[in-house]
């Protein structure tokens, strides 16, 4: 059901920004911003564009491509995730940071919520679990819930050479080994870059089925390349739909004019809060389906936006700190502290108009008028409003929010949103002048793991370990 065609369709599926208090005229002048505020941006607003569209067009971005992927590439994938379907029970993937969040995102929003405790002939596929820790407990415990000869495993690793996919692959390779044979590497499917890294001589040498990251897409910007597209298509998922909804979104950032483009605007307001000192950027869907959206999105905020570098002679720390929650629950938890709490935060909604399911509320209880008067409603009533009365109790405190609304959560719309959210992270980074594509800043902690491991080359890293101030007694108890 493409239907990237229909227009009024489209329309109607079109994701929304809600941005009216993070305006003066609702939160007053000294939380909100004018028109005036954004107008004086312009300069830099029209330099940040120059250089979306330069990058855009020369390589710098390929991940806004990724909407546009080749016909033959699609079928590709779709023709192995349907034989996958038919031939496994069990579909494994074994990848860290924007190797496995976009797939975890994307799985949970869009399959049954209980996917892999549905039986097999209404899930239509395997059911997929996403490795992406090393815990020996994790690892040991899928290990004895899963089947071998029934089970699949997806190795995605962009660079083909961080230590915890590759220890997982390991690990897992051996234990197929011994448990089917030589038959083994049809167990096997690789998802990395095409030239570097290790797992791509390693999948040539064994001859697994292969996918490619192309070149310029970092991981966190992957999740439409077939880092994302392989498991989604494996679980059923429509991924020629997602894409479309990407595509849709990616023509309409095209704009130049912040008015009329809704990452740019949500990422000029983002940059006028991170001036008054908002450093806190907090994400709370209202829907069990975005939770993972939070986590995926923490990471694409995070190290695109958390950059150290000098200004003028001047070391600068730039970067809003993402935080996850859950709409209701985290109203029971966080949502105290967004109210009453510093001044430090802005607060963006994920809202759902229509759910996919509804329950009503029975009308029980009469004679107790503290509950009977949910009875009659529906728990989709119920949660929309509590997200109203939440944006609403941050209005009365004063706190900037915004709210993504998402017509419905379906393929179309899940493109839309991964598409959004990366063109506003990118387009912050490039109001702030920063590089939102690399993270010089996790390798102190990479080299220090290699170091720890033995791995040859980092001999003088180990030593500069060695000799680190030996913790005190004292300051343990
Ligand atoms: O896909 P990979 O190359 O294995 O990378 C997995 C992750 O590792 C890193 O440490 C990076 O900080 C992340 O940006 C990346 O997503």
């Amino acid at each position: 059901m493409v239907r990237y065609q229909d227009f009024d369709w489209r329309e109607q599926m079109k994701i929304k920004v809600d941005f009216n208090h993070m305006m003066s005229d609702f939160l007053g002048s000294r939380e909100g911003f004018s028109p005036e505020d954004m107008q004086g941006l312009a300069d830099r607003v029209g330099q940040a564009h120059g250089s979306m569209a330069e990058k855009k067009n020369n390589g710098g971005m390929d991940w806004r491509r990724l909407p546009f992927t080749p016909g033959h590439i699609l079928e590709e994938i779709l023709k192995v995730a349907q034989n996958l379907r038919k031939e496994f029970e069990t579909f494994v993937l074994l990848g860290i940071g924007g190797s496995a969040l976009g797939p975890l995102a994307v799985q949970t929003a869009l399959n049954h919520l209980h996917y892999n405790e549905l039986p097999r002939e209404k899930r239509g596929g395997p059911k997929i679990y996403i490795l992406d820790n090393v815990d020996p407990e994790r690892v040991r415990a899928l290990l004895d819930v899963i089947d071998p000869a029934t089970t699949v495993f997806n190795v995605v690793s962009k660079s083909g050479s961080t230590s915890e996919t590759m220890a997982q692959f390991m690990i897992v390779q051996q234990w197929l080994q011994e448990k089917v044979g030589n038959q083994y590497a049809r167990h096997i499917i690789a998802t990395t870059d095409r030239e570097r890294g290790n797992l791509i001589k390693i999948a040539q040498k064994e001859g697994y089925t292969t996918f490619y990251v192309p070149s310029g897409v970092g991981g966190r910007y992957s999740e439409l390349s077939p880092v994302g597209l392989l498991p989604a298509a494996v679980a059923g998922i429509d991924i020629k739909e997602m894409l479309a909804g990407a595509a849709y979104m990616d023509q309409l950032c095209e704009e130049g004019n912040v008015w009329a483009n809704p990452a740019y605007l949500l990422a000029v307001l983002q940059y006028l809060a991170m001036g008054r000192g908002k450093n806190i950027s907090v994400m709370m869907p209202y829907a069990n389906s975005l939770k993972y959206f939070a986590d995926w999105y923490a990471q694409l905020w995070a190290e695109s936006l958390g950059k150290r570098f000098n200004l003028r002679g001047e070391e600068v720390f730039m970067g809003q700190t993402p935080v996850k929650a859950l709409g209701a629950t985290d109203q029971h938890s966080q949502v105290q502290l967004y109210t009453e709490g510093p001044f430090d935060k802005v607060v963006g909604f994920l809202a759902v108009e229509e759910y996919r399911q509804e329950v009503a509320i029975p009308k029980t209880f009469e004679e107790i008028p503290g509950i009977a008067f949910l009875g009659g409603h529906t728990l989709g009533e119920l949660i929309k409003a509590e997200q109203m009365a939440t944006e609403y109790a941050l209005l009365k405190a004063q706190r900037l929010n915004y709210t993504i609304l998402l017509p419905e959560v379906n393929a179309f719309t899940v493109g839309q949103l991964i598409q959004l959210l990366e063109i506003q992270t990118a387009f912050l980074g490039e109001l702030l002048n920063i590089n939102a594509f690399d993270q010089p800043g996790v390798e102190e902690g990479k080299n220090a793991t290699y170091a720890l491991l033995g791995r040859p080359g980092y001999e003088e890293k180990r030593m500069e370990l060695e000799s680190r101030p030996a913790k005190k007694k004292e300051f343990i108890i």
